[in-house]
């Protein structure tokens, strides 16, 4: 009751509706509609302001903040910790770099940071080229029948080729064999984490652990996924005994200087930590994390781009124009690089707009590790705070009309006009997105590439695409899209 009276204080300084006394704000939500929930909680801020104090059961409560204010206190703080959801993708992905907290993230984010270096990234353009022509040629029939189709399910596979190979090395082929089992493994353990979120017992993990079907699905997938990782880790750092020439960082001067392309996984197999190499369960959890965060985010990223591409076809034409004014008479083939993807302004800014309107990563959390004022009252350390990414880029007070999709809002003089945290697809401050400038490049290349061959037409269903989140905002029943072969 104490702490009941505690809280209401603070409610008192956020939005949000009259809670039930004992189910808190659960009774707003539609509890077999997924998408429904999502839409939901953006209106609720629609009716009730930038922050707001959501109540669940009894006193459980989370505080949502949009405005830059409170944004920036959150995101800025000197220490950190992500908030309960997180822990759902934790069996999965160990401590890695998106979880971990405190001295080891910090160390870990030290040693993963140089394998971004753009001259990195340059060696990974030659997969992307690669993948991108395999995609163009799977979805030929398509043109050709003029059959309607979902288009983020081949994204997703081309994402997830292109990941293997970037961050393992190893090639798994999943655009011509979706089958393949880590391929369904992958893609079955997001399904589960989406539907853990939304079940009731799904905070409880004891309960959730022993009596729920769904867990004990994920125990076998889990242990399916890490046999995966280890069997691919102790083969390359097999080879690299075999090769100890190869056992170079590839983050020196003339590593980043030669021709040869070096993996996310090199990187951690040669990186020693006060003289000691990382351990096989160190590797695996960054691995793994690297699998999760950079292929469903930069499938949402790309197929979404693609559905306002399809909704917009004279931002289509003008981007196609650029397309072949830059590259010239090869437009189709000409491999594409990190430093050629640097002269296509508009394709820049309607990738920047996409990533506004339909941001991947929708929400992020974070647990306070020390108290915080806001709204003129102490949030204690220990609350678990949201960030809506999705609600602050429609904000009308900065985005005039903010559901049109208008590239020009990113003009050099637009974004200036507008504040740090108006605008944070990859997220802001010491724990922002790693994989930026890589998600940024893979996007590029596939929608250069796309239509450099393919008019983007819109399926019959395409503008009632609804939205659901779990980690990653995702279409609920796919983009359906038609294809239009260009002469
Ligand atoms: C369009 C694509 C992407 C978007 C929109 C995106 C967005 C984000 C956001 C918002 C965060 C902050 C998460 C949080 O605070 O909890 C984040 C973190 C992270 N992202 Fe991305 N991401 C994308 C692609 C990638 C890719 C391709 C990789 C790897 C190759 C990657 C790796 C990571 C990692 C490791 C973190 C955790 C960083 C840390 O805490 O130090 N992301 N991303």
């Amino acid at each position: 009751f104490r702490q009941r009276q505690r809280l209401q204080q603070i409610a008192a300084r956020f939005g949000g509706p009259k809670p039930h006394w004992l189910l808190g704000h659960l009774p707003e939500f539609p509890a077999d509609d997924i998408p429904g929930i999502f839409e939901r909680m953006v209106q609720l801020h629609e009716e009730y302001g930038q922050d707001l104090f959501n109540w669940g059961l009894l006193n459980d409560h989370m505080v949502i903040v949009s405005s830059p204010e409170n944004v920036e206190k959150v995101v800025m703080a000197k220490q950190t910790q992500k908030s309960m959801i997180y822990e759902f993708i934790e069996p999965w992905l160990g401590r890695g770099l998106l979880i971990s907290a405190g001295e080891k993230w910090f160390h870990r984010r030290k040693i993963i940071t140089p394998t971004f270096h753009f001259k990195i990234l340059e060696g990974f353009a030659s997969v992307f080229n690669r993948e991108v022509s395999v995609l163009v040629d799977r979805l030929s029939p398509y043109a050709d029948s003029g059959q309607e189709f979902d288009i983020y399910e081949p994204i997703s596979l081309y994402a997830l080729d292109s990941i293997c190979e970037t961050s393992m090395g190893v090639s798994i082929n999943a655009q011509h064999n979706p089958s393949n089992q880590y391929v369904r493994d992958v893609k079955r353990m997001s399904e589960l984490i989406l539907l853990r979120i939304f079940h009731l017992l799904g905070s409880f993990p004891r309960t959730f652990w022993t009596l729920m079907p769904n867990a004990w699905e994920q125990r076998k997938l889990i242990q399916r996924l890490h046999d995966f990782t280890d069997s691919v880790i102790h083969s390359r750092r097999q080879q690299l005994l075999a090769a100890p020439e190869q056992r170079k960082d590839p983050t020196d001067e003339d590593s980043l200087n030669s021709k040869k392309r070096h993996t996310f996984l090199d990187l951690l197999l040669n990186v020693t930590v006060d003289g000691r190499p990382l351990s096989d369960a160190d590797i695996r959890e960054e691995v793994d994390t690297f699998m999760f965060e950079g292929h469903d985010t930069t499938t949402s990223g790309i197929a979404f781009t693609f559905y306002q591409l399809a909704k917009h076809p004279d931002i289509q034409e003008k981007l196609y124009q650029e397309i072949v004014d830059v590259l010239g008479a090869d437009f189709r083939t000409v491999p594409l690089s990190y430093g050629t993807l640097q002269s296509f302004p508009y394709l820049d800014m309607v990738v920047k707009e996409s990533l506004r309107l339909l941001p991947p990563v929708s929400n992020i959390g974070r647990r306070l590790v020390e108290d915080i004022e806001m709204n003129g009252v102490t949030v204690p350390a220990g609350t678990d705070i949201s960030i809506p990414i999705f609600v602050i880029h429609r904000n009308p007070a900065v985005y005039p009309e903010p559901e049109r999709f208008v590239p020009e809002r990113f003009s050099e003089e637009n974004t200036q006009r507008r504040g740090p945290y108006d605008y944070m697809p990859f997220s802001i401050g010491s724990r922002n997105c790693i994989g930026q400038r890589y998600a940024l490049m893979e996007i590029k290349i596939t929608v250069v590439r796309m239509l450099a061959h393919y008019r983007i037409l819109p399926g019959s269903a395409m503008c009632q695409m609804r939205l659901k989140t779990d980690l990653v905002l995702r279409p609920d029943k796919g983009i359906p899209i038609k294809l239009v072969l260009r002469q």
